[in-house]
């Protein structure tokens, strides 16, 4: 007998015709739908695909009375779904990780050449003009007049950016060794990097199969340029990265967190950036999202101010 599915994710003809096989499909749109109403259209389905709807106790709690047997949240990271509720009715959660790894590892890689390489701020930079010698409304307008007199001069900003770095021969540490840390550090290792990783859950056997060197977290922070956030928020990783790691990292080493904004402590963050006690970090993840943009943060030039080490991205 076919399964009673509900399920909020549009599906292709040709998944709809597969899964058809099996389930009796409901297929609901829940654009700013109330969970009290998710809770209502989907009670009585004995499997329940959700995506970014929220599913609190009480709507477990009705969909299992209603004969729910397995919920799969079609995310990487199931945070709108109470586990716990789930737990204790006895019905198991299905979720897709590392879907997006891929695109995770790829940008992080993005971001160390651009961090390496000073990509952002010598494109802001050029923008406004401020390489001219003095901060000009336009550079293309000057550009095309052909008008353009690169500020040269010792200690100007253009020769204070001085050039990037490359990725070759440098050291990466990978904190967090799953899906997408581990993709990093196989990238990492084609721009023949070397790489440390720390994750005391992954065999270290396999870590070597992968040219990765198994560390300690003392071990990574002392010896790596780029140090790469990977971890997941929780109670051991959450707020775990503080005063003591920025301090055991080279004073030239970058930071970048695409995992999490939770497991880093934001004061020890912005402290070591301003003490230089490293020498920058880009960020995908912050600690109040949308993060937001200070009125007077361009007036400070800290978009493309050389030797500040945030990337506002
Ligand atoms: N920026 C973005 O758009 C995205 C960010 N993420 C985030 O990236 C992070 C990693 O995601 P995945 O690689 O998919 O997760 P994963 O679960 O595959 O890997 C996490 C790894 O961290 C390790 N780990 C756990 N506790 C640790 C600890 N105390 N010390 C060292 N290692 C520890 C685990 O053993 C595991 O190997 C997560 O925080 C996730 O939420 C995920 C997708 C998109
Ligand atoms: O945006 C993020 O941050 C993320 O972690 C992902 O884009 C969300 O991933 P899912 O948990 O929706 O797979």
């Amino acid at each position: 007998m076919k399964k009673k599915l509900g399920i909020c994710i549009p599906l292709s003809d040709e998944e709809y015709k597969k899964v058809e096989e099996y389930c009796d499909i409901t297929y609901i749109e829940t654009n700013d739908m109330s969970e009290e109403d998710l809770c209502d259209k989907l009670s009585g389905n004995e499997i329940i695909v959700t995506m970014g709807e929220y599913a609190g106790k009480t709507t477990i709690d009705k969909w299992a009375d209603n004969g729910l047997g397995f919920l799969i949240n079609a995310r990487g990271t199931p945070t709108m779904v109470d586990w716990q509720a789930l737990h204790d009715r006895g019905i198991p959660l299905g979720h897709c990780p590392g879907r997006n790894a891929v695109a995770v590892v790829e940008f992080t890689v993005g971001l160390m050449i651009m961090l390496l390489k000073k990509i952002n701020q010598a494109m802001i930079g050029m923008h406004d003009g401020y390489y001219l010698g003095e901060e000009k409304d336009n550079v293309f307008d000057y550009i095309e007049k052909k008008d353009v007199n690169w500020n040269y001069d010792e200690g100007s900003p253009y020769m204070t950016m001085g050039f990037g770095g490359e990725l070759y021969g440098r050291t990466v540490g990978i904190v967090g060794y799953g899906a997408i840390g581990r993709k990093v550090a196989k990238i990492c290792k084609a721009f023949n990097m070397t790489v440390m990783a720390y994750d005391p859950y992954f065999p270290k056997e396999k870590m070597e199969e992968d040219g990765a060197i198994p560390s300690t977290v003392e071990d990574l922070l002392k010896n790596s340029d780029i140090v790469s956030i990977h971890l997941p928020v929780t109670e051991e990783t959450r707020g775990s990265i503080d005063d003591e790691w920025f301090n055991m990292m080279k004073p030239s080493a970058l930071f970048i967190n695409t995992a999490r904004a939770a497991v880093v402590k934001q004061e020890a963050l912005v402290k070591a950036l301003e003490e230089e006690k490293i020498a920058g970090a880009a960020l995908d993840v912050f600690w109040e999202e949308p993060i937001k943009k200070s009125s007077s943060s361009k007036d400070e030039k800290r978009y493309y101010d050389p030797s500040y080490g945030i990337v506002d991205l």
